[in-house]
C-alpha cells in the first residue's frame, strides 16, 4: 500500500451513518419459524470502522442486510443517514444500494469479463457517470493495483482480487461500505492486507465501513466491535484487541 500523499476525507466524520432500531426479522413459518433479529438496535458512527461478531446463527448477516437495504424487515426502523429504508419501495432501495453504499464480498464478485480497471469502475459504469480519475489513481495507487489493471479476475490471486473489489466499493465514495467476512478466503497475508485496506479507508479517507466477521484479530482491526447473540446487540468493545474480542466471544451464548 502506498501511503505517500495525504488524501481527501470523502465525509464527515462525526454523525451518525446508519441505524437500527428495534429491528426484527423473522424467517419461515409457524413451528419453522426462526427470529433472526429480535428487536435488534445499533448504532454505525459515521467515518468508523466498526466490526460485526457473533456467534453462528446469532443474526449478524441479517442485520447487515437489513442495513444496506438487501433485505426488508418486518418491524423496526433502518436508517442510513437520513433516509428511513423501511419505507422505500424495491426500486428505491436498489437505486440507494447503488449510489450510497458500498459492499466487499467473501466471494469477491468480480465480474470474470471485465478487466481490474473496469471491475472497478463498475458502480459508476452502472450509474452512468465516469470515476474521477484522480481518485481512481489514487484508489488503486492505495490498493497496489497499478500493474493489474489490464487484468482479468482470473489472471489475479485471490488477495488482489479483494483488492480491486475493496477499490470497487470505495470508487463512488458512498456513504457506507459493507464488507461481509472479507478476509474468509484468503490466507492471513492476503486478508491483513485487506483489512488494513478497510483500516486505510476509515482512517485517513473518512470511510464508514462495517465488517461482518468471524476472527478475532481481523475484528480488532476496527475502531469498534459490537456483539450480537439471539438477534440482539448484547455487547461492545471501543479500540478492541484480539484478546479482549476472544474474551467476550467466549462469554456470549448462542443456543
Ligand atoms: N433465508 C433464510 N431462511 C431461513 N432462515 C434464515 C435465512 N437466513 C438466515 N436464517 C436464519 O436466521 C438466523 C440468523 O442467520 P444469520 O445468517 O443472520 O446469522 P449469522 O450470525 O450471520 O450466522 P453465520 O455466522 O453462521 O453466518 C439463523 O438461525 C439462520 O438459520
Amino acid at each position: 500500500m502506498t501511503t505517500t500523499a495525504p488524501l481527501p476525507r470523502t465525509g464527515p466524520i462525526t454523525g451518525v451513518a446508519a441505524e437500527a432500531r428495534a429491528v426484527v426479522k423473522t424467517y419461515g413459518h409457524g413451528e419453522t419459524q426462526v427470529r433472526a433479529l429480535d428487536h435488534a438496535d445499533v448504532t454505525i458512527p459515521a467515518g468508523h470502522f466498526t466490526a460485526v461478531m457473533g456467534p453462528s446463527g446469532s443474526g449478524k448477516s441479517t442485520l447487515v442486510h437489513a442495513l444496506a437495504g438487501l433485505d426488508t424487515i418486518d418491524s423496526g426502523q433502518v436508517l442510513l443517514g437520513g433516509t428511513d429504508l423501511t419505507t422505500l419501495t424495491e426500486e428505491d432501495r436498489t437505486r440507494l444500494r447503488r449510489d450510497r453504499i458500498g459492499f466487499v464480498f467473501q466471494s469477491f464478485n468480480l465480474v470474470p469479463s471485465l478487466t481490474a480497471a473496469e471491475n472497478i469502475a463498475l458502480p459508476l459504469t452502472l450509474a452512468g457517470t465516469r470515476p474521477d480519475p484522480a481518485w481512481q489513481t489514487t484508489l488503486v495507487d492505495v490498493v497496489g493495483l497499478t500493474d493489474r489493471l489490464t487484468h482479468r479476475p482470473t489472471e489475479l490471486s485471490g488477495g488482489q482480487q479483494q483488492r480491486v473489489a475493496v477499490a470497487r466499493a470505495l470508487i463512488s465514495r458512498p456513504e457506507i461500505v459493507f464488507a461481509d467476512e472479507p478476509t474468509g478466503n484468503l490466507d492471513s497475508r492476503a486478508g491483513q492486507a485487506v483489512l488494513g485496506l478497510l483500516r486505510y479507508a476509515s482512517a485517513e479517507l473518512g470511510q464508514t465501513v462495517v465488517m461482518v466477521t468471524h476472527d478475532p484479530s481481523a475484528a480488532s482491526h476496527a475502531d469498534r466491535v459490537v456483539f450480537l447473540a439471539d438477534g440482539r446487540v448484547v455487547d461492545e468493545l471501543t479500540d478492541p484487541t484480539p484478546a479482549a474480542v476472544l474474551a467476550t466471544m467466549s462469554g456470549l451464548t448462542q443456543e
